[in-house]
């Protein structure tokens, strides 16, 4: 039976990654829900990235679960998987001299099935996600000659043709100039408003203050918070988490950081 609250939720449930003898990631939980616009911050090396990658089912913990609609991971197929969850890695080499537009298609791969041309409702999608990416003047580039911005808009337009309801992003932003930047995260928020799940780590407080509805902190493999952006990014968290100081500076509804003399 579908239970309505567990509709389209990722769930981790007190997921412990051990690499060897140290321990990446140690007792996280929470939820990704229809409408979140998650904001996940950590310092280099916290576990953000083996966090995604456990979220999708390409690592596996040593204890704990992550459960997708009410389900265990394991207990759906990757292609069911595929059908609910999407993910934009940092980077991406093809192995193969993709057109962009093939590129983008391969994000209908796990609705219209491999081995079966995309029909043209496959490619109006294709199209909408290049033209909300704004990279429709490069579908007929290859994709490993483009630059490392338009690259990464291309691969969130790839996850957008997957239609998904909940889409992770690993540093969706780094490598986007400024206006891409404030557009894909007006997109993202844009999306969660729509009913969307969406968790995208970042490197920078601000994009979880300026675009998101959720800030998760995880620092040195536990989550150190989950609550609203104003709550979760302060000065102190920024302190803890980086180890610089930063002077806080009010200005509502935003706020701002500048070095500590
Ligand atoms: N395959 C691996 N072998 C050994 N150590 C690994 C491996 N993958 C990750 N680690 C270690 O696990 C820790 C967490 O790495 P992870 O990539 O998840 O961090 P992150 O928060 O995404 O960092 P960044 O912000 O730098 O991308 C790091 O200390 C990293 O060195």
């Amino acid at each position: 039976m579908s239970d309505a609250t567990t509709d389209t939720t990722l769930r981790a449930q007190g997921l412990h990654y051990q690499l060897g003898a140290r321990t990446i990631l140690e007792e996280v939980s929470f939820d990704v829900r229809p409408g979140d616009c998650i904001a996940l911050l950590g310092a280099n090396g916290a576990g953000k990235s083996t966090l995604l990658k456990i979220l999708l089912g390409l690592l596996q913990p040593q204890a704990g679960q992550v459960r997708l609609n009410g389900r265990d991971l394991h207990e759906h197929s990757r292609q069911q998987v595929a059908r609910q969850l999407a993910y934009v890695p940092q980077s991406h080499t093809p192995s193969f001299p993709f057109s962009v537009e093939q590129i983008v298609a391969q994000g209908r791969l796990p609705i219209s099935g491999l081995g079966r041309a995309p029909s043209r409702e496959d490619w109006q999608v294709v199209n909408q996600a290049l033209a909300d990416m704004q990279v429709e003047h490069l579908a007929g580039r290859v994709y490993t000659e483009l630059s490392g911005g338009e690259r990464q808009r291309v691969l969130i337009a790839r996850a957008l043709a997957q239609q998904t309801r909940l889409i992770l992003l690993d540093e969706p932003i780094t490598g986007l100039d400024y206006g891409h930047q404030l557009r894909l995260l007006k997109h993202l928020q844009h999306l969660a408003a729509q009913g969307y799940g969406i968790l995208a780590t970042t490197h920078r407080p601000e994009h979880a203050l300026e675009s998101a509805n959720r800030a998760l902190v995880l620092h040195q493999g536990r989550l150190l918070a989950d609550g609203t952006p104003h709550e979760v990014v302060t000065a102190e968290l920024i302190a803890r988490l980086y180890q610089v100081e930063v002077r806080q500076i009010e200005c509502s509804p935003y706020r701002f950081f500048v070095p500590s003399e």
